[in-house]
């Protein structure tokens, strides 16, 4: 495969991605903070089955992160990523800087309702802003045809669902279902983050969250299935457990019995906070 072409710049961006357009392309575009796995990997295949030509961004947002939180650990390593995206054979890497995406005097949030309520906003109160503003902006320099998220950043995925539908954002959403290792652990950049004791005890979020959904789907009481799971979660080595919630799968209003759910979770091992999400089957 060849290397994709690596643009800093909203104005050579927007040119390319024009040219394609003009030339009867098809555009899509995965937006991500790098530190590319395999989860970001199968996104850019998705985006591939169904485009020309597929954009994908890098950039470590600092909107979105709190002032405690690791923006300045987070795992930047450009050179591996783009060897990642050479052999998926995406197409364009977008690497903005900072000030390219943020600069001097720019004075512009978006904030969207909805399913941005509760889960984690409940813990990281400015962080869907973050993410609505720059997606919002991608969208806008790059006007991709359709944009590939990934199921793991569940609530994530139902955000950017509810702001292309009330900005007219001509951008098709597609979800993309949760890449795991071999035990079932969800693929994430934070992983990177922990040790091999820390990645057993990680491998169980999922274990827990599974079985917590069965139980659900075959009748348990909501309010006691879940606490039940955050004590799991406890006893399995996690520090502290954000939330463990059910929810309707595409509003995350509170679920509904017999209606189409999910279980979402957020917990943190040692410094590391780690969510997943599964879907609670239909009795
Ligand atoms: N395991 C995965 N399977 C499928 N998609 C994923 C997976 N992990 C991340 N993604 C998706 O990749 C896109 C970029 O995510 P991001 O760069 O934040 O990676 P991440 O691994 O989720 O990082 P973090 O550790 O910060 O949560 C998002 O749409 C996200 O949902
Ligand atoms: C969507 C995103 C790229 C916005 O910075 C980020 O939140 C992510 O990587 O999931
Ligand atoms: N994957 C979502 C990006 C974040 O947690 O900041």
């Amino acid at each position: 495969m060849n290397a994709p072409t690596v643009v800093d710049s909203v104005a050579a961006l927007r040119a390319q991605v024009q040219d394609w357009r003009r030339a009867g392309l098809r555009v899509a575009m995965v937006p991500t903070m790098g530190a590319l796995h395999d989860g970001h990997i199968s996104l850019v295949r998705i985006a591939l089955e169904q485009a020309d030509r597929c954009v994908v961004s890098i950039f470590v947002n600092p909107t979105q992160f709190a002032p405690t939180e690791d923006l300045d650990k987070y795992p930047r390593q450009l050179a591996r990523d783009l060897d990642r995206l050479r052999e998926a054979g995406a197409h364009l890497a977008f690497t903005p800087s900072v000030g390219e995406m943020y600069p001097a005097g720019f004075a512009t949030k978006i904030s969207v309702g909805g399913p941005s309520s509760g889960l984690e906003t409940d813990f990281r109160p400015s962080f869907f802003d973050g993410v609505a503003t720059v997606v919002a902006k991608l969208f806008l320099q790059a006007a991709p045809d359709f944009a590939v998220f990934g199921e793991k950043d569940y609530q994530q995925l139902c955000v950017v669902r509810q702001l292309c539908r009330d900005l007219d954002l001509p951008v098709e959403i597609v979800g993309a279902p949760t890449v795991r290792d071999a035990h079932g652990l969800a693929m994430s950049s934070r992983n990177a983050y922990l040790g091999e004791a820390e990645l057993d005890v990680a491998r169980l979020l999922n274990v827990i969250l599974r079985r917590t959904a069965g139980a659900l789907s075959t009748g348990t009481d909501e309010a006691a299935a879940t606490e039940d799971a955050a004590k799991a979660l406890i006893s399995a080595g996690f520090r502290k457990v954000d939330y463990v919630a059910a929810r309707a799968s595409v509003t995350l209003a509170p679920w509904q019995r017999n209606r189409g759910g999910r279980l979402l979770a957020a917990a943190w091992l040692g410094t590391t906070r780690l969510i997943d999400n599964v879907e609670i089957p239909s009795a």
